[in-house]
């Protein structure tokens, strides 16, 4: 039985005006400065924090931030009774960034760390490649799989409950803009069109030239500018993502499976997010939401980025390491 709960199939009718892209907000730090203080350490580019110093201070508050909210958690899923749900990005938060994005392996440690955590909590991975390629990677039955940035959502393997395809006429669609693009960037070398079924990813992090880079985005410009009804274009990390053109992204996804598990509206659900890329943000923005609204649960974001950046997210880990740290850290929480 495949799952709908209070949402429908995106039909073109509903594509257009309603198709959004990421914004970035002007009350960002207003809105820290209010809930999440430390946070603010992110948005920070003073001069004042360049120096050696400030960077160690930045990092020692960062860790002990980190800290705090593994103590927090432990207390309010033991003493307090509440229930936490992990949703995982991929690429640059389970697996390292990669110049091949097919050996974007996963390590045997981090997937023990997920698996550790799916035991405890409901846990999903929420990525922009196909489910079934994301799947073939984290290779955990135990999961909930939201592939093609939330495009294509399915329950643990064997449980029928959850089957969740909102935008099914991109099918179509996108393999006519993989067999196209496929056909326009063969001769650039270092161009690799990857096809993730519901979206189609145009990379160029191993073009040799500025001028390589320029022609994959020219190609992906040309086929969504024939298309404008039906596609758009996303930047990622030394990727264009041509998605189609509806209302739904990752945090769309995330409140989708919030529902799905009757997880929503319910003020003792804590939900997380760890992502690293811009359409994580989306996902971030959805539990701000969260936490912001008194009758709801906690929303806990995590950014995952080497540099300070402009994010939603409230706490941040390095890189992939500090993932499996934390993520080992969460999975062992007694409940
Ligand atoms: O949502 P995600 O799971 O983070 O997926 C986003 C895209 O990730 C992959 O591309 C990125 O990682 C590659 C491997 O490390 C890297 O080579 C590439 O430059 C990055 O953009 C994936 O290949 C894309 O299809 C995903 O959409």
């Amino acid at each position: 039985m495949s799952h709908r709960n209070s949402y429908e199939d995106l039909s073109l009718k509903e594509m257009g005006d309603r198709a959004t892209t990421p914004t970035y907000w002007k009350t960002e730090e207003e809105w820290l400065t209010k809930h999440h203080p430390s946070a603010l350490l992110l948005n920070d580019d003073d001069d004042e924090n360049d120096g050696i110093e400030g960077r160690e201070e930045e990092e020692k508050q960062r860790t002990n931030q980190n800290n705090s909210l593994i103590a927090k958690l432990k207390k309010q899923l033991k003493s307090e009774g509440k229930q936490l749900v992990v949703f995982l990005d991929y690429d640059g938060t389970l697996s390292p960034i990669v110049s091949q994005p097919e050996k974007a392996f996963m390590s045997e440690e981090t997937r023990r760390a997920v698996q550790t955590v799916a035991k405890k909590f409901p846990t999903a991975i929420v990525s922009g490649r196909a489910r079934e390629k994301v799947y073939d990677f984290v290779k955990l039955d135990e999961l909930y799989y939201a592939g093609s940035h939330g495009l294509d959502i399915a329950g643990p393997k064997g449980s029928p409950d959850i089957d969740y395809k909102p935008c099914l006429w991109a099918e179509d669609v996108m393999q006519n803009v993989f067999e196209t693009l496929k056909k326009k960037l063969d001769s650039i070398k270092g161009a690799v069109v990857e096809t993730n079924v519901f979206c189609v990813s145009a990379h160029y992090r191993q073009c040799e030239n500025e001028e390589d880079e320029a022609e994959v985005e020219k190609a992906v410009d040309e086929i969504v500018a024939q298309n404008k009804d039906k596609l758009r274009k996303h930047s990622g990390k030394k990727v264009w993502e041509v998605k189609p053109k509806v209302d739904w992204d990752k945090g769309k996804a995330l409140s989708y499976l919030l529902e799905a598990l009757k997880l929503n509206d319910r003020k003792d659900v804590i939900s997380m997010y760890l992502g690293d890329d811009v359409t994580d943000e989306d996902a971030f923005e959805v539990l701000r939401k969260l936490s912001d609204d008194e009758t709801q649960g906690d929303g806990v974001g995590i950014v995952v980025t080497k540099v300070p950046k402009q994010t939603k997210a409230s706490y941040s880990l390095r890189d992939t390491d500090e993932v499996l740290q934390f993520l080992t850290k969460v999975g062992n929480i007694d409940v």
